[in-house]
């Protein structure tokens, strides 16, 4: 399945909010309904909101062009208004920063929207690729077969382009032998886990067993899984990650039962402005994804609710996070530092 495609004048999004009930499609046609589809989470996952992001930026500024606007003037806003929708995910902005820089590449106003098409594509097809490497990278955590691994969330092909990013180091440890199942935690409130995880690896013939969420520990205790891996939204310098609220509760679970926690993320979720995992902005949402389940109101009215959609995972509880350029181990500032310096401190 891919959960964005583009053609022409049109980013259709496969509405992940009525999965794994339909498949039901949106077709954006300007950069407002991207963003909307964005908040609503009809599309998610930090590749695919980056992803996605791109591509409204594409929209609005065919639709200044077509309203003879000044693109150099009006565009940082149309930025804006996609960078306001969610503030955890760094790919968004990451994306977003990318396809500005086009601006300052293109001397005619005419070639404009042609080159910001142009790199949106190839962010696209560049998530593609890394995904690959990602999930070739991850062989190497399992040097002998296990049992099962863990996941929370959803870092599948649904939460990026195509393939995933834990959900593809799982897909190809499957397809060589090395893992027999997944436990999918179902992860509340919005159910990413049971909803869009179980949905992917069942569609791939692939074992996985549901847990709700405070199952996992007793899943540990009862030594049914040997590993767990998840995905990322935001890592800082020294390896703290941001990722799906509960993430932080599974790795200190992990670290007490002596079980590996992985993270998969690419570069493009590396915020190399942070040092630590201390200043990323946790996104808070509306009280009716926890007072309520499946649109059932299960809380009294009026009852205060928190509801962070993330937290964060110190680095000294994470054991690798595998990226395109590799598996980084410990201490991650040496590892993601010696990474800038190859890719020349971009
Ligand atoms: C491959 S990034 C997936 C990452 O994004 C998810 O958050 P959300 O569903 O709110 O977009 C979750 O944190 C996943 O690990």
């Amino acid at each position: 399945m891919k959960s964005i495609q583009w053609s022409n004048d049109c980013l259709c999004l496969l509405n992940q909010t009525a999965l794994p009930g339909s498949l039901e499609y949106i077709d954006c046609r300007d950069h407002r309904r991207v963003g909307e589809a964005i908040k609503r989470l009809e599309v998610r996952g930090a590749p695919a909101i980056g992803a996605a992001a791109a591509f409204g930026l594409v929209l609005g500024a065919r639709e200044l062009a077509a309203n003879g606007e000044n693109l150099r003037m009006l565009l940082p806003q149309v930025a804006e208004e996609l960078l306001n929708t969610r503030p955890t995910a760094v790919n968004l902005s990451w994306a977003l920063k990318r396809m500005m820089a086009v601006l300052d590449s293109v001397s005619s106003d005419a070639d404009i929207v042609v080159a910001l098409e142009q790199e949106a594509v190839a962010i696209m097809e560049e998530d593609r690729q890394v995904n690959a490497a990602i999930s070739r990278h991850g062989l190497e955590l399992f040097e002998q077969p296990i049992h099962a691994i863990l996941t929370h969330c959803n870092a599948g092909a649904l939460a990026t382009v195509e393939y995933g990013t834990a959900l593809g180091v799982i897909r190809q440890a499957w397809a060589n032998g090395k893992i027999g199942r997944v436990f999918a935690d179902e992860t509340r409130p919005l159910l990413q886990g049971a909803r869009l995880t179980v949905w992917e690896l069942m569609q791939d013939g692939i074992p996985v067993t549901l847990i709700t969420d405070n199952m996992a520990g007793w899943v540990m205790k009862k030594q049914m899984v040997q590993a767990v891996i998840v995905g990322a939204d935001r890592i800082a310098l020294n390896g703290d990650v941001a990722n799906k609220i509960g993430t932080y509760s599974v790795a200190v679970l992990a670290q007490k039962h002596n079980i590996p926690f992985y993270v998969a993320a690419p570069l493009s979720t590396f915020d190399f402005s942070l040092q630590t995992g201390d200043s990323i902005p946790i996104e808070e949402r509306d009280s009716c994804e926890v007072a309520a389940f499946g649109g059932q109101v299960v809380a009294p009215a009026g009852v205060e609710v928190f509801n962070p959609a993330f937290d964060v995972t110190p680095h000294e509880l994470i054991t690798a996070i595998i990226t395109e350029h590799g598996v980084l181990r410990p201490p991650f500032c040496t590892a993601i530092a010696s990474i800038q310096k190859e890719k020349g401190g971009k």
